[in-house]
């Protein structure tokens, strides 16, 4: 598995860019994580690489495949847990998962054995999944949204904020999952503000600052001279304006 970005930008109304000339390329088998302040970029990339938004400019490859001339080859390949709300809200956990493994054209026994293992990996009480989804918490909604873009074992598994809504067990319980689920070929690409898990599962990290990408390496040397501080080498990139402690007494 292989993902190549080229000079990718993207532009709302001819102007304001939410991505600008972004080139880089995450090689098999990383967790690649991408960093950023809010507003940076992250989602417009993930949801480009996903094809869910189109760049305005550039080329993406994804085993040297391109969405123009091979959307399915791509697309049977990856699984993407987005921002936008991926539960169908009628259907309980059991039944969104089956109709997830139906659109892949999953084996049915194969459906069944990932539905059970998932659901009993990422969920406590079976019961509550008998219900609809849209009765269920926003965490519940998040890890079934994560079960269905595994589901069917991609070779390209994009996760947007998937540590946000979970409680902590939860994340623990997903670092795990994402190690194990690394192997060779298969990339797993994260966008999170949680340092902590992203300090857990990151191989690669990339940096997104107004809308380009200035750090894109492994992880290890993103901590260099830092001592081995993840939020400090992010702040050395972010380069924060520093805070106006009078503006908190006078709203205080
Ligand atoms: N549909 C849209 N129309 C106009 N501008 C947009 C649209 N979608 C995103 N943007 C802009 O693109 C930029 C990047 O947004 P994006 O959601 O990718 O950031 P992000 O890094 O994921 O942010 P956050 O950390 O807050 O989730 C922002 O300035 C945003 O306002």
């Amino acid at each position: 598995m292989s993902v190549q970005l080229e000079s990718i930008s993207k532009s709302y109304d001819g102007k304001l860019f939410a991505v600008e000339n972004i080139t880089f390329s995450i090689p098999g088998d990383a967790v690649y994580c991408l960093l950023g302040s809010n507003g940076s970029g992250k989602s417009t990339l993930l949801n480009i690489i996903a094809n869910i938004i189109e760049p305005t400019t550039g080329q993406l490859t994804i085993n040297d495949h391109s969405y123009a001339t091979a959307p399915l080859l791509i697309k049977q390949k990856m699984g993407v847990q987005s921002q936008f709300n991926q539960v169908i809200g009628e259907l309980n956990a059991f039944d969104f998962l089956s109709w997830i493994g139906l659109l892949y054209n999953m084996p049915q026994p194969e459906l069944l054995t990932q539905r059970r293992n998932l659901l009993a990996y990422f969920f406590e009480e079976e019961e509550d999944l008998r219900k609809p989804a849209k009765t269920y918490s926003s965490g519940m909604q998040k890890k079934l949204a994560i079960c269905a873009a595994v589901l069917h074992k991609p070779d390209l598994l994009i996760l947007d904020e998937p540590f946000a809504n979970l409680d902590p067990v939860a994340c623990h319980k997903l670092c795990d999952f994402i190690s194990a689920y690394r192997a060779s070929q298969r990339i797993i690409l994260i966008s999170s503000h949680d340092l902590l898990y992203v300090s857990k599962v990151a191989t690669h990290i990339g940096i997104l600052h107004k809308k380009a990408l200035v750090f894109n390496d492994t992880a290890s040397h993103f901590t260099d001279n830092v001592e081995g501080s993840i939020d400090a080498a992010l702040l050395k990139y972010l380069n924060p304006p520093s805070r106006d402690l009078s503006l908190i007494e006078s709203i205080v």
